[in-house]
């Protein structure tokens, strides 16, 4: 025998009806949102780059740091025909970096002002808390993670081409593959343009401690680390990176000092 066609009577109908329509909603984000004016929605999930921005990255993180020196380079050449475009977020930088305002770059709080140097020697970083190197004689490569040397990289040839059309971008190019056992011919030396003011590059606008008087003690340093950066930044940019790492304990208000050679 056929069985009888299964009724639902209109108050069980209207009932699925409200209840499928609700899941749907809550499943789109709109349940009791969608009656709202535009203005009022909330603000939508933060981005990677937001998170990365106040995120300190992991200090466990074994870094292979290689022995060398870095220092800011000095280039001739004839022209450039290829300048790269590069996103400060894929190293948790910040687009463009205020004067004379507190930012915080990879979970810190700086701000970048005057330097103490005077004003005819620009800007410098200062920190704005303290940050505790626990033994400076020892640990000086083990110091904290400050931030990323960042900026497109280039071949020194190609960035010995474009500086000859832009040299007023010279003072923030940062040789990576200087170290000694370093297998790159002298013209394929990766050259990192760290301006900070196109790249939001904050390790861009640390001073030398070259010719300061009275004397300045370097209390960080940038060195060259094989592989990605710690977690969460090695998530999107997964190269060889320049890093700053502090080597003495730098109280808030200090200005970040480092040693190269600038003149
Ligand atoms: C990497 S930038 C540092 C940020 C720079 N003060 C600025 O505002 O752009 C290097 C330049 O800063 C200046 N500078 C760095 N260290 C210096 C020092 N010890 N004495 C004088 N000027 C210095 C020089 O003009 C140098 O070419």
């Amino acid at each position: 025998m056929t069985p009888p066609p299964y009724v639902l009577s209109q108050g069980v109908l209207v009932a699925i009806g409200n209840a499928l329509s609700q899941a749907f909603a809550v499943g789109i984000g709109t349940s009791h949102e969608a009656n709202k004016p535009h203005h009022e929605a909330r603000p939508c999930v933060p981005s990677i780059r937001q998170r990365s921005k106040a995120q300190r990255p992991s200090e466990g993180h074994a870094r292979t740091i290689v022995e060398g020196r870095w220092g800011m380079c000095e280039f001739t050449c004839k022209c450039a025909n290829s300048i790269q475009s590069w996103n400060p977020a894929v190293l948790g930088l910040l687009d463009s970096l205020p004067y004379d305002e507190e930012v915080v770059v990879w979970g810190r709080r700086w701000i970048v002002k005057t330097s103490t140097l005077g004003e005819r020697h620009g800007y410098g970083v200062y920190a704005c808390e303290d940050i505790i190197v626990e033994d400076s004689t020892s640990c000086r490569r083990e110091g904290p993670t400050l931030f990323p040397y960042g900026g497109p990289i280039y071949k020194r040839r190609h960035c010995n081409m474009i500086l000859r059309q832009h040299p007023e971008w010279k003072t923030f190019a940062l040789e990576m593959d200087t170290f000694a056992g370093s297998t790159r011919r002298h013209s394929d030396v990766r050259v990192i343009d760290g301006d900070p003011i196109r790249f939001g590059n904050i390790a861009g606008f640390i001073n030398s401690t070259v010719g300061t008087r009275p004397k300045r003690k370097a209390n960080c340093e940038w060195v060259f680390v094989k592989g990605p950066p710690p977690a969460p930044y090695g998530e999107t940019y997964h190269e060889d990176h320049c890093l700053v790492l502090a080597t003495r304990t730098i109280r808030s208000g200090d200005e970040l000092f480092t040693h190269y050679e600038w003149n």
